[in-house]
């Protein structure tokens, strides 16, 4: 049963924009007490691979393994949200107990619907953001049902993004960006929690 957190950082970005690099290093800054990295894909990956046979594992590498169910996955998870837009959001918070949580890959205004109804206080929209040029040297190449989709596109326009971080490989811009936004993790309510999560044995 999750803890109720005290801050949510809901991070999107298009592919190789690099949302993991990122949140990977804000949880390396924060430590596995205080933050954890959920991803909605996580259990979507786990439930698309029961229902079709597939390797979970593969799925969640970087591989041509996952690019070659992309599309489907795509689709299938659009079915399962059309009839219960929290379903993911739901099973990827189930067992978080820190009070920082990063949500390494919102896709859909119905995932930040989600978030903002359920904790309406705690949550900030985060966008990472790379050049094209940037990206296809990570390795990003355009692919069609996936780069023009609602996966790719869905918070492109209408929402009002708290940070924007930009990240074209200038390490010391990245870092002074991150400062901003670790800073809103320094909050005495949240150095609380920790307390609290010691004292309770977690
Ligand atoms: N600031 C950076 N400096 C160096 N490498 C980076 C940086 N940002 C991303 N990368 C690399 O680019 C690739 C794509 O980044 P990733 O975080 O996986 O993107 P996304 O999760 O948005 O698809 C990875 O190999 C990652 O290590
Ligand atoms: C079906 C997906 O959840 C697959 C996402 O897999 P990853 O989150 O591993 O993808 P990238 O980081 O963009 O490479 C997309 C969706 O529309 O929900």
């Amino acid at each position: 049963m999750a803890v109720v957190p005290k801050l949510i950082l809901l991070f999107s970005g298009k592919r190789k924009s690099g949302k993991d690099y990122v949140t990977d290093l804000i949880q390396r800054r924060l430590g596995s007490k205080r933050c954890c990295i959920l991803r909605l894909s996580g259990p979507l990956k786990e439930q698309y691979a029961r229902e079709r046979g597939l390797n979970y594992e593969e799925l969640l590498g970087a591989g041509a393994y996952k690019e070659q169910y992309r599309a489907d996955m795509i689709q299938w998870g659009e079915r399962k949200r059309a009839q219960d837009p929290g379903f993911f959001c739901r099973l990827a918070i189930r067992d978080a107990i820190q009070p920082v949580w990063i949500i390494s890959d919102a896709r859909r205004m119905s995932d930040l619907q989600w978030f903002w109804r359920e904790y309406p206080q705690q949550c900030k929209c985060v966008r990472v953001v790379a050049s094209e040029q940037t990206r296809a040297q990570r390795g990003w190449k355009v692919i069609a049902g996936v780069d023009d989709a609602e996966s790719e596109c869905g918070l492109d326009h209408g929402v009002e993004f708290d940070w924007i971080i930009s990240n074209d490989g200038d390490d010391a811009l990245l870092e002074k960006q991150l400062e901003g936004l670790l800073s809103l993790t320094n909050e005495k309510s949240i150095e609380d929690t920790q307390e609290n999560l010691k004292i309770s044995g977690h």
